[in-house]
This record gives structure tokens, C-alpha cells and sequence, in this order.
């Protein structure tokens, strides 16, 4: 197998206030995992506000370095330093989707002039043709079309077609893996699944691979091939992602489809949670994991 994305023991910890008042907090510890080159998946990271989902996706992306470990994309170390033309051809491998199109976007730019400013500096041309044409081939590819686009302001746009530019925009530089953190959460609920499905169709078409993060069981179980769930900056379980779905073995993922089963909340994408459950599941957080086969063949990793 040849490694896409290489996650390597990686931990990050940042540390907050001056010598009297210093804080540290553990965003990510030990995380371990890879994707491969050959097989485009959508691999997922769950978890609940604050385990540590985006501080992870930001290391991938090469916006934090790892206090601890190493990530490497095709082999070559990930980092946040190293020189302009070294970090344009990581970007355009590695291109994140945000989480709010409409933050993503000034409004009193033209959605255009993004797309096109993309493609100038990717493509590294000026040739108004050749970009017209990778801005038409990027926005037909998330089912839009230069045309519909041409002349519109954000605003203009409803959040799911501006979530389907903003993808476009990623798109330009053909990167074989996409980060997209929780692209769904502010789009309408009713445009919801056709973005998902759009991710779905980029892996199977497009052969896309793509990190997808949420807190949205559904969608997850919907779309992932693979998933690992996150509490506090751990990983606690992290196998095919219907496996783990359906038979959570870890208390906190047990936690977290059962909250997800029986509050009002979740659909905000905010899950609600029993402290008392919490704390039960997080003792158990931080002792090694272990390979659990399952009758049907399929296995999965759980922690504690
Ligand atoms: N730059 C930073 N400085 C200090 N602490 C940080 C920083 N970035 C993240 N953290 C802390 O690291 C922990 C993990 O945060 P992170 O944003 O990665 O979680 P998350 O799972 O993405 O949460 P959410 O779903 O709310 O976005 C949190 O306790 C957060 O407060």
C-alpha cells in the first residue's frame, strides 16, 4: 500500500498565560493513523466540542506543527515553516473545506474573484481562458457551472451552493484529499444531504480521498468508510465506520450514540451528555488499546 497521509504518534499541546498563571491543555494525544494512496475513503473524526477534532485536521493542513510525533503526506514530513513554493505544492494536495461558506467568503467580494485568484496562483498562469475554463471544470464538478456563478455576490447564494463554491474552490489544484471540517453544521438542514452526497460523489468519482469531521452520527454512518472517534484529544475507537456505529464498543462511543438516540439537541450537532457517563468513559481513556475481533471478521480498536 502507498501512504497517502501518515499520522504518527501525534500529540499537541498548547500552553496558555504567563509563568505565575501557565495552563497547558492536551489537544490531541497519540494519534495514530493512515490513508491510502490507492483506495480513496471518506475517513471520519467524531467527537464532541472540544476532543480535539480540529486541532488535528490544522495539523494535517500544516497551520500547527505536532508537539510530539510526525505527519507525513506522501512521505514528506508535514510542517508549518518551510518556503512559499515548498507550501503552494503541499496546498494543492491538501485543501480544506470550512466549516461557515459564509465566513469563507468577503461579502462584498464577487464569489468569482476567489475561484479565479485560486486558480491564478495554482495554476500559475494568467490566461484568463485557462482559468475561465479550471473555475467552469471546478464548479461542474460540485454541480454548478461558471455561468450560474459569474457576477454573484455571497449573499446572492443559498449556504448550500456557496459550500458547493467553496469545494469548488478546493477542487481547482485536483488535490487528492480534502480536510473538510464540519461542512455541513451551518448549511440548511434541507441542503444538508446534498453536500454530503457531494463528498461521496468526489471519493467515488473524482477519487477524492476525504477527512471528514463532525459531530454528526448520521452523516458519519451514512458517508465514511473509516472512522475514529475522539473524547478529550484521544483516540478511543477507530475501525470501519458501521462497525463501529453499530456496535460501539467503547463506553464513550456507547455515549455518544445513545445521546445522540435520546436528546432534542442533537440535531444542532451539539450532543448532550450525562457528566456522571463522562467521567465513567474518560477513566478509561488513556489505557492501551485493543484489537477486538468481531464474529463477522471485521475488527475494530478500542481503548480502555
Ligand atoms: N490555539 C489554541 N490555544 C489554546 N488552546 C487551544 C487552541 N486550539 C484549541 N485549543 C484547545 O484544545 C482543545 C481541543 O480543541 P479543538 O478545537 O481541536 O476541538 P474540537 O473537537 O474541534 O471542538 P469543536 O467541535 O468545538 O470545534 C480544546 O480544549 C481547546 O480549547
Amino acid at each position: 500500500m502507498t501512504t497517502l497521509l501518515d499520522v504518527r504518534d501525534v500529540s499537541k499541546r498548547f500552553t496558555m498565560g504567563g509563568i505565575f498563571g501557565r495552563k497547558t491543555v492536551d489537544a490531541v494525544m497519540d494519534a495514530n493513523f493512515s490513508l491510502s494512496a490507492e483506495n480513496p475513503e471518506i475517513f471520519t473524526i467524531i467527537g464532541e466540542s472540544g476532543s480535539g477534532k480540529t486541532t488535528l485536521a490544522r495539523m494535517i493542513l500544516g497551520l500547527e506543527d505536532p508537539s510530539e510525533g510526525e505527519i507525513l503526506f506522501r512521505g514528506k514530513r508535514v510542517s508549518r515553516h518551510g518556503g512559499r513554493a515548498e507550501k503552494l505544492a503541499f496546498m494543492s494536495q491538501v485543501q480544506p473545506v470550512f466549516q461557515n461558506p459564509f465566513e469563507a467568503f468577503n461579502p462584498l467580494k464577487k464569489i468569482e474573484r476567489y475561484l479565479e485568484s485560486t486558480a491564478r496562483r495554482f495554476l500559475q498562469t494568467r490566461d484568463k481562458a485557462v482559468i475561465d475554463r479550471a473555475m467552469d471544470e471546478a464548479l461542474q464538478k460540485v454541480g454548478l457551472s461558471l455561468k450560474e456563478v459569474r457576477g454573484r455576490f455571497p449573499h446572492e447564494m443559498s449556504g448550500g451552493q456557496l459550500q458547493r463554491c467553496a469545494i469548488a474552490r478546493a477542487l481547482i489544484p485536483n488535490p487528492p484529499l480534502l480536510i473538510a471540517d464540519e461542512p455541513v453544521s451551518m448549511v440548511d438542514a434541507s441542503l444538508r444531504m446534498s453536500i454530503v452526497n457531494l463528498l461521496k460523489s468526489l471519493r467515488d468519482d473524482l477519487k477524492v480521498s476525504v477527512i471528514y469531521i463532525t459531530h454528526d452520527l448520521a452523516t458519519a454512518y451514512y458517508i465514511s468508510n473509516r472512522l475514529i472517534i475522539m473524547q478529550r484529544g484521544r483516540i478511543v475507537e477507530m475501525g470501519d465506520a458501521r462497525t463501529v456505529l453499530d456496535n460501539p464498543q467503547h463506553p464513550y462511543s456507547k455515549l455518544l450514540k445513545a445521546s445522540v438516540l435520546s436528546t432534542d439537541d442533537a440535531g444542532d450537532g451539539k450532543l448532550a451528555t450525562d457528566p456522571g457517563m463522562v467521567k465513567a468513559a474518560g477513566d478509561l481513556v488513556g489505557q492501551a488499546g485493543k484489537l477486538v475481533a468481531r464474529p463477522d471478521g471485521r475488527e475494530v480498536r478500542v481503548y480502555g
